[in-house]
């Protein structure tokens, strides 16, 4: 709070960045002070029914669910708190830099690039990442840029090797032209001028583009591409025996800054191509692993003290970005403990609506802008600028690794290419390096979640470390987004399940978290508890929907006193979500869809997330990193695009979805005939009737999925026969324990 004061009143005439409070602040205190009573109102509630009125064990049963579900829902609501009692808004003013510094005192920068797999992360997606970035406003020398192909793969080697021959020429025209989209994909799809010199580039781009998607195609790199002995002995590292699961080192100089040059000329950045040593019998630690890898191979190298980490589906779209990084590294206030500058991720090619909500403006925008009041942002894996030094030990104390040439401190002075220099990195890059070493605990990216981004930045907040979250109108990255409802919840069962692992591990937030971070840590139970939101969900989407079938009212009777309680809980709620959405740039169609996901997830990725959670917890299976796919298919994306749900291959995800689906509407279906009818008690059953018609008409795709649609993306037959049978078995059940 402190800093936060002295930044917004020290607005000297030169500032570099500015912090302002937004003035939602005060009607949010407000509103959690009364939603909290109203919350203890609903829990006073309860305990009545429970103790006074639930005679027969169905009916305990059913109240003690209900209890449950709104505990949770109580519980992520509260902790959604830390993220609305102190939002603010940033802004950098790169303008201002020069005078505080020179161009030539700028912190070396050296961008981490992740790819783990040639098939379902096309190697053109890594490459223009890479020359978005390579291509960045900043001075040439001080850039390296590394890439970590866990995918072991001489494909990957190949694209970058032509990566590298093209950026002789694209840096200069992008210097030359003040090109803005630097990234060459979206350049050339962009409204740009045509002159003769873009279509030559252009020719170079798309010449450059059949070339390594034709060796993927064929699966080797054929003779015909190659050019040198140079590089067919490297190429040569890939013997037969070099599988993806295990095979040596192998770091590949691309490009060094301090011998290449681009056509006119200039130096060039240097390019780095690792891939680490992979053993069967050793953890490699999915990506933080990857990435404590680059951490020693760049500090054998290049050492620079700023540290971007980028995924390969993520370019940067303004090239000044390094800028604005600068604006908060170079303020004395903010310097001595931060750890990281976080941009939002966002996503180019959604749909109008965004159907899948893979905006995650909730995540990546508005509880950002609420922990910045805070310590900082949550660090999302992608987009962040790290100084280098936070990840060795807390603010105070340094953690020195085992041997001093990996010290953030420590001074490069050979060329990166020597005997020498190669030799360490490949020493640090070895699978049993971090044997017995701080690596993955004290130091570095931590290891034990899936979620290694959200457990890293975690961790340093609760080292006392802080964030900044840097926001400007020109999203300076975009990303890919799964086009498909299964890649999407698998992704999200991943997150489930890694950040399940941190809820119920020694440094939970409930427990190790309160204590180092306050009200901060609320907001890191909110998503170390996600999962579960399932909870509530199943019991919503199911229970009273059951009950309905069956005639039995289980909420307040419309003339009742606790029915407004229930409306009040259930709008105020809502409207806040809403609000909270639309004030940060969101459309209600994109809400909409946001509030629909959420309800999916919780009745798939969530629930199979737990499962799998506590199937892995009892040690009968093991969760891995199963890499989101990156592949667009042309029909795919065309449906895509009319926002229509693709549900693709059959997948037993989707079977509690449908089941709750097919209840809903019967329910509903059923309640709306008595009315017809007019018989039953529709005082009683007005809330049930309101929820399974809300659920129903949040269904609409799922109806049209299973029997409305005949194009490749629709439900699988198999898989609606299941659900539809169990669905009609839940019910004879429970009318038979009804009755
Ligand atoms: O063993 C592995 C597995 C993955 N990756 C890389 O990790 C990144 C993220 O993988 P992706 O399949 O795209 O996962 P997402 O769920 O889309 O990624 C989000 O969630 C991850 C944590 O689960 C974070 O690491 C990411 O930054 C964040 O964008 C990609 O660049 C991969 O190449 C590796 O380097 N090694
Ligand atoms: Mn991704």
């Amino acid at each position: 709070m402190g800093s936060l004061r002295r930044c917004t009143t020290s607005t000297t005439t030169t500032p570099l960045n500015t912090v302002e409070p937004l003035r939602r602040t005060v009607p949010n205190r407000v509103f959690a002070a009364v939603y909290t009573c109203a919350i203890f109102a609903l829990l006073y509630h309860h305990a009545q029914t429970l103790l006074l009125h639930s005679k027969t064990l169905v009916c305990f049963s059913m109240s003690l669910s209900l209890l449950l579900a709104d505990i949770v829902l109580a519980f992520m609501w509260a902790t959604t708190q830390s993220f609305r009692m102190r939002p603010v808004h940033r802004s950098e003013h790169p303008e201002n830099l020069e005078k505080v510094t020179k161009r030539s005192e700028f912190p070396g920068l050296d961008v981490f690039i992740c790819t783990a797999d040639p098939y379902k992360e096309p190697p053109m997606g890594a490459v223009n990442t890479a020359l978005s970035v390579m291509a960045y406003d900043y001075p040439t020398e001080k850039l390296s840029v590394y890439l970590s192909d866990d995918g072991g793969s001489v494909l990957t080697l190949f694209a970058f090797m032509e990566a590298a021959k093209f950026a002789s020429h694209w840096l200069p025209f992008c210097r030359k032209n003040d090109v803005v989209e630097r990234n060459p994909h979206a350049y050339f799809a962009s409204n740009h001028s045509r002159s003769s010199e873009t279509e030559n580039i252009k020719m170079m781009y798309e010449s450059m583009k059949v070339r390594v998607e034709h060796v993927l195609e064929m699966g080797k790199v054929s003779d015909e591409y190659i050019t040198s002995d140079q590089e067919r002995k490297v190429f040569d590292k890939w013997t037969d025996g070099f599988t993806r699961q295990d095979h040596p080192t192998v770091i590949q100089v691309l490009l060094e800054s301090s011998k290449d040059k681009d056509i006119t000329g200039n130096y060039l950045p240097n390019l780095i191509y690792v891939t680490r040593e992979k053993s069967k019998t050793s953890h490699h630690y999915f990506k933080a692993g990857a990435l404590n890898v680059l951490l020693r191979v760049s500090a054998t190298m290049s050492n620079a003290p700023i540290v971007l980490t980028l995924d390969c589906d993520m370019y940067s779209n303004d090239p000044q970005t390094p800028l604005r990084v600068l604006c908060y590294v170079f303020d004395p206030e903010i310097r001595p403990t931060l750890a990281f500058v976080q941009f939002p991720q966002r996503f180019g090619g959604l749909n109008k609506n965004d159907i899948y909500a893979s905006e995650f403006k909730r995540l990546f925008e508005i509880n950002p802008i609420g922990f910045d009041g805070l310590r900082g942002s949550n660090y999302v894996g992608t987009g962040a600028f790290f100084c280098r030094r936070a990840l060795f030990g807390n603010p105070s104390t340094f953690v020195s690794p085992e041997i001093p040439e990996l010290s953030p401190n420590h001074a490069v002075k050979e060329p990166i290419n020597s005997l020498s220099i190669l030799s360490l990195a490949h020493h640090v890059a070895a699978c049993n390096y971090e044997n017995q070493t701080n690596w993955g605990s004290k130091m570095g990216f931590r290891y034990g979640s899936l979620v290694e981004d959200y457990y890293t930045g975690y961790r340093l907040h609760c080292e006392g470390w802080r964030s900044v979250f840097c926001h400007p109108m020109r999203p300076a990255f975009y990303g890919d987004a799964p086009t498909n409802l299964l890649d999407m919840l698998n992704q999200q069962k991943r997150w489930a399940i890694g950040l399940l692992e941190v809820a119920f591990s020694k440094y939970s937030p409930i427990t190790f978290g309160i204590r180092s971070l306050g009200l901060m840590s609320l907001g890191y139970a909110h998503l170390a508890f996600w999962a579960s939101y399932s909870i509530p969900i199943s019991v919503y989407g199911f229970l009273p929907q059951l009950a309905l079938l069956n005639g039995i009212s289980i909420f307040p009777k419309v003339s009742e006193p606790w029915f407004f309680l229930y409306s009040f809980l259930f709008v105020g709620a809502y409207v806040q979500d809403f609000l909270d959405f639309v004030l940060e740039g969101g459309t209600f169609g994109k809400w909409w869809n946001d509030q629909r996901i959420w309800m999916i997830k919780g009745l798939s990725s969530y629930l199979f997330g737990v499962t799998e959670y506590l199937l892995k917890s009892l040690g009968i299976s093991a969760a891995g990193f199963n890499v989101t796919s990156k592949v667009v298919d042309d029909e795919l994306s065309k449906r895509y695009d009319q926002e229509i749900f693709e549900f693709g291959l059959p997948s037993p995800i989707f079977v509690p979805i449908i089941m709750a689906a097919i209840l809903n509407f019967f329910s509903f279906l059923w309640g709306f005939l008595q009315i017809i009818r007019g018989v039953g008690d529709m005082q009683g059953l007005f809330l049930q009737m309101f929820l399974s018609g809300f659920v129903t008409v949040n269904c609409w795709p799922i109806y049209e999925a299973i029997v409305l649609r005949s194009d490749k993306g629709k439900m699988h037959a198999k898989v609606t026969i299941i659900a539809a049978l169990l669905a009609w078995a839940l019910y004879t059940a429970t009318s038979l324990i009804f009755k």
